[in-house]
């Protein structure tokens, strides 16, 4: 579904040039469940950037679902992304002049759905996420772990072929962060790669895969550890 091939980026300030994704090399199928770890400064939120499609200054290729994202221009990037991704960002960035339902409804208005299976679905969601009193609210008037819980509905609304979060639950007390784990199993097991950035080892371990970078390097990744043993194999 995903695969990178020597992903590299750097930022250059003041004539010097600093690395944060070093040849990057991955594969993700759709059914894992991907946890990102790393110190801070490692590289996770820009990696997570360039699988979000919204970072296009970097080098190196990016296959998802059989579409080289390196070929694309920026219209068909955003376009491919909204989509197939749903992007839970550290900060939020909700939308400040819609209301929680419009925040909450936005990515399926890029979708075809009639008007009266959208109020549905954002209904449910709303019901799901226990957010129904304040759906008239803007995102001011909301708590920073309520605005971070409208952001993960509308990131899952619309059952994206991709989830990507970043930190997801950092603003969460632990029940609520629980809560939200099962629910990305959830979305995983009904067909969603998720890709989480997480110091959490309570939510990494709801990943089926944990990737470690450092200093913008793939340092470990548990991919293939599950499989049998060489020998069990022939047995
Ligand atoms: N816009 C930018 N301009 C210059 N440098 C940047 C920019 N964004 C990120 N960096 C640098 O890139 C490096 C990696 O940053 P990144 O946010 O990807 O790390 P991270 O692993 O997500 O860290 P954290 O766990 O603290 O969120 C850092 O050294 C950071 O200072």
């Amino acid at each position: 579904m995903i695969e990178l091939k020597n992903v590299e980026r750097s930022y250059r300030a003041g004539g010097t040039e600093t690395w944060v994704l070093r040849r990057v090399s991955l594969t993700i199928q759709p059914w894992e469940f991907v946890t990102i770890m790393g110190p801070s400064g490692a590289g996770k939120s820009s990696l997570l950037n360039v699988l979000a499609m919204l970072d296009d200054q970097w080098k190196g290729e990016f296959d998802f679902d059989g579409v080289a994202v390196h070929r694309l221009n920026r219209k068909q990037r955003a376009d491919l992304a909204r989509q197939k991704i749903g992007m839970v960002f550290q900060s939020y960035h909700l939308l400040d002049d819609m209301t929680v339902a419009e925040n909450i409804d936005l990515p399926l208005s890029y979708k075809d759905i009639p008007r009266s299976e959208r109020q549905a679905m954002v209904a449910d969601t709303l019901d799901r996420f226990q957010m129904v009193a304040k759906k008239d609210l803007y995102p001011h008037q909301l708590s920073g772990g309520q605005q971070q819980l409208v952001g993960i509905a509308r990131a899952m609304i619309h059952k994206p072929a991709l989830l990507l979060a970043d930190e997801p639950t950092g603003n969460l007390h632990s029940k609520q962060a629980q809560e939200i784990m099962e629910m990305f199993r959830q979305l995983n097991q009904e067909g969603t790669a998720i890709v989480q950035v997480t110091h959490s080892e309570a939510n990494a371990a709801y990943g089926t895969r944990s990737i470690e970078l450092r200093d913008g390097w793939v340092h470990s990744d548990t991919a293939g550890a599950a499989e049998p043993p060489l020998q069990e194999v022939r047995s």
